[in-house]
């Protein structure tokens, strides 16, 4: 049995001083890369669930991370500088020491605790003057619930991607196949590893910001004076946003929600794009009476803001009002999205004069596409995904939720000196769905990939000879079909692979009453039709059972 595995032995080092040692085999860690990220199961506690990511895999990628870096800045290990910071997750504190020991093996020359940090901080230490680390980690799984555990590797070149990723995990492997009994992690940490937390430095280099941007005639150390700004931070990492950013600069962030660091995550999930989470962030916002309300996930690489009407911004509309901003101080540059965003958000985009670039889904991808196009000469600022993750040009294109809130802020401050309306107005020309909906439907087979991707070309074939309905001219990801719902409207479907999951992912969006039900029953005839063996279709049969 894999949990068997999981034991730790603590015993006592030769010298006396307390150890853990555990176990894992290189086919779990292996399977801990998701994407540009690790993540894994880090805590007991949710049936089905074992653990899979624990101190000895901490420990593994630590060693092999060191090896990477060694490699690609060109220093020998005790050349090298590494910071690690962390959400609150409960199993945080144990990673950090495992991965600390890891780093510790290979000689590291300076290994810094930044304690709880935020995933854009864990970059910002490794370009900020003085501090200049040479990378960067975050422990965290992002939105995940508590059980679940992770890391995000930068350095100042940004984020590592899949392939990165690929090579530590993988090194991981086979350093575990050579000690397949684990290795000694002294429970009372390491002497030689520095406290030195990092969020008050990022702090300040965010209110200088936001000072900068407003650039108020009378109040420029206190631009927010006057405001009333609320911060619902989910008891992740981005309390710190309320009374080290905001307070300082003036604004009443009273009625803020959810500030202190809580691995349990007690009250909602830290996610902007959950609607328990948005609907609590609105009604925080409201019963404040606030001018604007700012909603971070777990680590604060994504937000969403509230307007002083209680109406969210999040998902479309967030793009749209960035992209509104961004449009403005660079004309005609190319917005790059995801591949669920809105034909309304299209049309926003080029009425302000844009390109936008509806590319696939996952942070990294979109982020990726839009430096590509940078670099080939094809101007693009604004690369962001509907889930929240949005980066810019002139922020390091990192995705940055603090930054987000930043710039809308200052676009508020802006409009206030000014007279004008709220950042709502900015939004006045953004055509909506009437109806939308999203379904996941489970593969059941393993070998998941090749299997939705056969799916994916029957319906293909079918498209063809379903009426009113015609392919989209560029499609980067998964199948997007439009429906001609009559007196110039029009409705979508796209059907698409997870990015990590055994699942298919199904979205709609009509213009029309009832348009979700009517191509939802076009695609269940299809689906009824084919009768895949391994995709389970039962959650787009729910649409029409309601
Ligand atoms: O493909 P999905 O299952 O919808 O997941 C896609 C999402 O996965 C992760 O959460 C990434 O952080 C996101 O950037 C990405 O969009």
């Amino acid at each position: 049995m894999v949990t068997t595995q999981f034991i730790p032995h603590a015993t006592a080092a030769e010298d006396g001083t307390p150890v853990l040692v555990t176990t894992t085999t290189p086919a779990i860690l292996k399977k801990l890369q998701n994407g540009s990220d690790v993540r894994g199961v880090a805590l007991e506690g949710v049936p089905g669930e074992p653990v899979t990511l624990n101190e000895e895999a901490a420990y593994l990628i630590g060693a092999a991370f060191v090896d990477w870096l060694a490699d690609k800045k060109g220093k020998k290990p005790s050349e090298l500088s590494i910071a690690v910071g962390r959400d609150p997750r409960l199993s945080g504190p144990a990673l950090a020491n495992a991965m600390f020991a890891g780093f510790g093996s290979k000689d590291v020359g300076r290994v810094v605790d930044m304690g709880i940090a935020t995933t854009p901080a864990c970059f910002m230490a490794t370009v900020t003057p003085g501090v200049a680390y040479d990378a960067g980690i975050m422990l965290t799984a992002s939105h995940l619930p508590f059980n679940r555990n992770g890391a995000k590797f930068f350095t100042s070149d940004g984020g590592l991607d899949k392939a990165d990723i690929k090579r530590i995990c993988e090194d991981a492997a086979a350093a575990c196949q050579a000690a397949p009994d684990g290795h000694a992690i002294p429970l009372d940490g390491d002497d030689a590893v520095e406290s030195v937390p990092f969020l008050e430095d990022y702090a300040a280099q965010l209110r200088d910001l936001i000072k900068k941007g407003a650039n108020h005639p009378t109040a420029y150390d206190e631009p927010l004076t006057g405001m009333k700004i609320i911060v619902d931070a989910g008891n992740g990492s981005g309390g710190f946003f309320a009374k080290s950013v905001l307070e300082p600069l003036g604004a009443d962030v009273y009625g803020s929600q959810f500030l202190d660091p809580d691995g349990k995550f007690p009250n909602h999930s830290p996610n902007p794009e959950d609607a328990e989470a948005m609907d609590s962030a609105v009604e925080a916002t409201v019963k404040a009476k606030a001018d604007l309300g700012v909603i971070f996930d777990t680590d604060v690489d994504r937000s969403a803001v509230i307007d002083g009407d209680g109406n969210p911004i999040n998902r479309n509309k967030l793009i749209a009002l960035l992209a509104a901003i961004i449009l403005d101080e660079h004309p005609g540059s190319t917005v790059v999205t995801d591949s669920v965003t809105s034909d309304g958000l299209a049309e926003f985009i080029e009425g302000k004069g844009g390109k936008h670039v509806r590319y696939m889904r996952g942070y990294k991808n979109v982020i990726n596409e839009g430096v590509r196009r940078d670099k080939a000469g094809e101007p693009c600022h604004l690369m962001i995904e509907t889930s929240g993750h949005g980066a810019m040009k002139e922020n390091y294109c990192l995705d940055d939720g603090a930054y987000i809130a930043v710039k809308i802020i200052i676009e508020a401050v802006r409009r206030r000196l000014s007279g004008g309306k709220g950042i709502s107005d900015l939004l006045s020309e953004l055509r909506e769905p009437l109806e939308e909906k999203e379904v996941r439907l489970k593969i059941t087979c393993d070998d998941f990939k090749a299997y939705g991707g056969d799916v994916l070309e029957q319906l293909k074939e079918a498209v063809g000879s379903m009426k009113g309905y015609t392919p989209v001219d560029v499609n980067y990801e998964g199948y997007r079909v439009n429906r001609d719902e009559g007196d110039g409207k029009r409705g979508w479907f796209l059907l698409r692979q997870s990015l990590h999951d055994p699942v298919m992912v199904l979205n709609f969006e009509s213009e029309i009453p009832g348009g979700v039900d009517a191509m939802a029953k076009d695609v269940v005839a299809w689906l009824k039709e084919k009768d895949f063996a391994s995709l389970d279709a039962s959650a787009v049969y729910a649409i029409l059972d309601k």
